[in-house]
C-alpha cells in the first residue's frame, strides 16, 4: 500500500505525522526505523500517527515513536505539529483540541498568529515517576557517569528527563556524555539527557540527547523539564525563554501542581506517499 503523510517540524525537531483517521495502516518496528532512515528512508526523529480518541470526551488519541521504533509517552514539539496537522487536514475546526497520550490526556491551542500552546501538565519529580532508582526525591541527584560524579535534576513530563547543568552549551559533552546517561542503569526505561545553561533567571540555553533519537534540534518536553528542575533549585523564575539549537519556545510554570504551559511553532515543509513493504 502507499501510506500518505506530511513532513513537519517544530524548531527543526522533525516528524512524519500520519492520519490514521481516514487511512488504515500498521506500522512494525522494523518499518518505523527504515523510514525513520535519513539516508535510505524519509528521516525524522519521531513518527506521529493521529488515530480516533478510545475517550469519547477526547477529540484524538495521539501515539508518538521515535527514530528506534519505540513508543514514548509524550512529545511537546510533536503536540504542537499535531495541532496544526488536524486543523491544516480538516478533521477538526477547533482551536482547543484535546488529545489522549500514552502520558495522559493534553490540551492544545492553536493561537491567531499559528503559533500552539500546549498546556503540558505538572512535572512530576518522584524518582519512581520517571522511573529513577533513588532512596529520596531532591532536587539533584548525584550520578556517577563514565567515572565522572554528575549532578542531575530529574523530571517526568509523562516521560523521563535527567537535567545537567553546564557552564557553556556549546562546548558540553553531549555526544559522549548523552548516550552515557540515557542507558545509565538507574534509568530503567533509559531517560533524555538534557544540558541546561543559565543566562539568566528568565533565559536558559539547552541542548537534547533524546532517548530514541539522539541529539535533536529542540525537545519541548527537555525545554519544560529543564525550566522546571532550573524553578525548583532556585536558579529561574517563570516565564523562561528556552533557545535551543533550532530556536527558542517560552515555557511558564506556577510551580507546584500548576501544568507548565509551552508556547512556540509548528511549521508544514511537505507530503509525500511512501511504500509499506
Ligand atoms: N522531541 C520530543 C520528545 C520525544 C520523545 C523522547 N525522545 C522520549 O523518548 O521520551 C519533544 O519535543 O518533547
Amino acid at each position: 500500500m502507499l501510506l500518505h503523510f506530511t513532513k513537519m517540524h517544530g524548531l527543526g525537531n522533525d516528524f512524519m505525522v500520519v492520519d490514521l483517521v481516514t487511512q488504515r495502516a500498521r506500522l512494525r518496528d522494523e518499518q518505523i526505523r527504515q523510514l525513520a532512515d535519513r539516508h535510505f528512508g524519509i528521516g525524522f526523529d519521531q513518527l506521529l500517527i493521529v488515530e480516533p480518541p478510545r475517550d469519547p470526551d477526547l477529540d484524538f488519541r495521539y501515539r508518538i515513536f521515535n527514530a528506534d521504533g519505540s513508543e514514548v509517552e509524550n512529545c511537546g514539539n510533536g503536540a504542537r505539529c499535531f495541532a496544526r496537522f488536524v486543523r491544516d487536514q480538516r478533521l477538526t475546526h477547533k482551536h482547543e483540541i484535546r488529545v489522549e497520550t500514552a502520558g495522559g490526556p493534553l490540551t492544545l491551542v492553536v493561537q491567531e498568529d499559528g503559533r500552539v500552546s500546549v498546556d503540558m501538565g505538572a512535572p512530576r519529580f518522584a524518582p519512581e515517576a520517571l522511573p529513577f532508582e533513588a532512596a529520596q526525591d531532591l532536587p539533584r541527584h548525584a550520578l556517577e557517569v563514565e567515572g565522572e560524579r554528575l549532578e542531575v535534576g530529574v523530571v517526568s513530563m509523562g516521560n523521563p528527563h535527567a537535567v545537567l547543568r553546564v557552564d557553556d552549551v556549546d562546548n558540553a559533552p553531549v555526544a559522549r556524555l548523552g548516550p552515557a546517561i540515557e542507558s545509565h542503569p538507574r534509568f530503567p526505561k533509559r531517560v533524555n539527557a538534557g544540558f541546561m545553561q543559565v543566562v539568566s533567571p528568565h533565559e536558559i540555553r539547552l541542548r537534547v540527547y533524546e532517548r530514541g533519537s539522539g541529539e535533536t534540534l529542540a525537545c519541548g518536553t527537555g525545554a519544560c523539564a529543564a525550566v522546571a528542575s532550573g524553578i525548583r533549585q532556585g536558579l529561574l523564575e517563570s516565564p523562561v525563554t528556552v533557545r535551543l539549537p533550532g530556536g527558542s519556545l517560552t515555557i511558564e510554570w506556577a510551580g507546584n501542581d500548576a501544568p507548565l504551559i509551552m508556547t512556540g511553532p509548528a511549521e508544514r515543509v511537505f507530503e509525500g506517499r511512501v511504500p509499506l513493504n
